[in-house]
């Protein structure tokens, strides 16, 4: 079995009455990506805090292990293994991005010598040489992420937690984000990210969980999670309503679109059942001018699983076309 960088065992944690965790059980593997999704205020942030020995979990929670130690009775070798980024970071403004690094070696106690070679190796690896020597505060947001994450490498954790790393990153900054962590995944870091972008999850994560209620309401690889909902379909437009109709008529059980002359049917999108839908279409004789595959993206997953009553801006919502 492999181990375990992160067990957590019936996880709670309520502020007041509120209850934001509702007793989680989370198992993340070494060297693997696990991702926490959830909606604003699902109690990712909460759950990265208590993992990372910054507030305490409530009594009654059950074993949490991170990196092997015991959260409780050895926080301080917890906090030695690990490295914490995102929303709340770490970078000081008033200094360069070089001092920030160097400020970092002196809290790790590395020597002078070896804390400037850590700095300069970890500048240069997240393209930072040319703006070391300038104020922290003018960077843009990509390079202060990039600083951030540098700094927390100074101290090699083997165990990142990284709190939404890429909101409101433009989408290049987004992806030099996303292959730094395909990166140090590849060096052995295991790497805890909570994220309000499915498409990070789904581009990154060995693993999802998605939060919803203070409960895991559901969890595996992205593949897995897609598979837990139906909603795949195959649509067929035509440009002439004679044709629209002579398929209607071959294939029975559709949904129609009269006015768009197209027809929707349910579809996992195997090449099977794309055969079997154009064999009946070519006994009776009719071609469609398009056809497209819908397969459920984790956007499904999410609104699935989160919330039903909002979907914002989805007209080929499987749950809709589907009579
Ligand atoms: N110190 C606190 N005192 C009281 N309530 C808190 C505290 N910290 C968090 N909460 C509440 O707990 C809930 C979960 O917050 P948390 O920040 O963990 O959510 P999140 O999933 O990270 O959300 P977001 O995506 O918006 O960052 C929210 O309702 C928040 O208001």
């Amino acid at each position: 079995m492999t181990d375990l960088a992160i067990a957590a065992n019936g996880l709670r944690k309520s502020y007041g009455d509120k209850t934001v965790l509702d007793g989680i059980d989370l198992a993340v593997p070494e060297g693997t990506i696990f991702s926490l999704l959830g909606p604003n205020g699902a109690g990712k942030t909460t759950a990265v805090k208590i993992l990372s020995t910054l507030v305490s979990p409530d009594p009654g929670t059950g074993g949490i292990h991170i990196g092997g130690h015991d959260l409780a009775s050895a926080p301080q070798a917890v906090r030695a293994s690990i490295g914490v980024t995102g929303q709340f970071s770490a970078v000081d403004g008033l200094i360069t991005g070089e001092e920030n690094m160097l400020l970092m070696a002196d809290l790790h106690h590395l020597s002078k010598g070896e804390g400037r070679r850590v700095a300069a190796e970890l500048l240069e690896r997240f393209d930072l040489v040319e703006a070391a020597k300038k104020p922290a505060s003018t960077y843009s947001g990509g390079m202060k992420r990039r600083l951030d994450i540098a700094m927390t490498l100074v101290g090699a954790p083997r165990i990142i937690f990284l709190d939404e790393p890429t909101t409101g990153l433009d989408p290049r900054s987004r992806h030099t984000m996303w292959q730094i962590i395909r990166e140090l995944v590849s060096d052995g870091v295991t790497v805890f990210l909570t994220t309000q972008y499915l498409e990070e999850a789904d581009q990154l994560a060995d693993r999802i969980a998605v939060l919803n209620d203070g409960r895991i309401a559901a969890e595996g690889t992205a593949e897995e999670l897609k598979r837990l909902i139906p909603g795949g379909h195959v649509r067929l437009r035509f440009t002439d309503p004679a044709a629209y109709r002579g398929a209607a008529l071959a294939l029975g059980e559709v949904t129609r679109d009269d006015e768009a002359l197209a027809l929707q049917l349910p579809s996992d999108g195997s090449q099977r059942e794309l055969r079997a839908v154009l064999d009946r279409l070519d006994a009776a004789g009719v071609e469609a001018d398009e056809l497209t595959v819908h397969t459920p993206d984790l956007d499904d997953v999410f609104f699935a699983l989160t919330d039903t009553a909002a979907r914002p801006g989805r007209t080929d919502q499987p749950k809709e076309t589907a009579r």
